[in-house]
């Protein structure tokens, strides 16, 4: 059974104090059967891991460095991550890719980082408009995938969460359709089953992320292999990203 999971990623949004107001009034939406996660900027991560203490809210990170410790100024270690109370941490976000230079041996060297601390890593994969438009959305989530998870037991590949975030889609207001959401998500676990078995593929949580708003989310969530969202924007609100949160406890069903 796959319990549904909404995680929110501010991106580069909010102070400490405007991170504690936001926890101050979304710390009551937690609910029963849905895994919910703040991906939120490194200054917050401490005193937000503090406040959700005991509230059922995890805290991520999201991205950090795969060394334990060096000379790698303004990165930050899996450890000192864990060392805040900080149980996620989100890898290989498209904004890491093209804006940092992010490729997909870093990111699968930080998939083992992460594994190897016992954070649960939130893998992000999907095609840019471009590569979409030339009928290539398989082979690039497919070479994304293959590499972000090579190297690991079952057993690591399992807890880990992967989300299909098709770069287009992300801050643009427009959405996947949910059925092609559906199609791509569907891929990826019989990528998964390929590289590993069918059960690490039936058990892997597979998210949708780009334009998830309350209005569309239910769509997503309706379909069999989406396991949740990855939320931007719509994240930034703790009304809105309640109202989510809701839509998804609603369903009630793992799939
Ligand atoms: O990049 C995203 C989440 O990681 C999606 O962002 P939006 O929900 O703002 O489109």
């Amino acid at each position: 059974m796959r319990t549904p999971i909404i995680a929110g990623n501010w991106k580069m949004h909010k102070t400490v104090n405007e991170a504690l107001d936001y926890f101050a009034s979304f710390k009551g939406a937690a609910k029963e059967g849905v895994e919910i996660v703040l991906c939120v900027p490194f200054p917050a991560l401490y005193p937000l891991a503090k406040e959700a203490k005991g509230t059922g809210i995890g805290i991520g990170a999201q991205n950090m460095h795969f060394e334990e410790a060096g000379a790698f100024t303004g990165e930050v270690s899996p450890g000192m991550l864990t060392s805040l109370g900080v149980e996620y941490v989100i890898l290989g976000h498209s904004e890491r890719r093209t804006l940092f230079g992010e490729t997909d041996e870093a990111v699968n060297q930080k998939v083992q980082a992460a594994v190897k601390h016992g954070l649960t890593p939130i893998i992000c994969v999907g095609e840019t408009l471009e590569e979409r438009e030339e009928d290539r959305t398989r082979e690039i989530v497919r070479d994304q995938v293959v590499k972000a998870i090579s190297g690991f037991r079952s057993e690591e590949v399992k807890k880990m969460v992967l989300a299909y975030e098709p770069v287009w889609a992300i801050g643009s207001g427009k959405a996947s359709t949910a059925e092609d959401a559906q199609e791509v998500i569907q891929f990826i676990r019989n990528v998964v089953a390929d590289q590993y078995d069918q059960q690490v593929a039936n058990e892997i949580r597979i998210q949708y992320g780009g334009s998830v708003k309350p209005n569309n989310i239910d769509s997503f969530l309706a379909q069999p292999d989406i396991d949740g969202a990855l939320v931007g924007g719509a994240s930034l609100d703790p009304e809105s990203f309640g109202q989510l949160v809701a839509a998804a406890a609603q369903r009630g069903d793992s799939k």
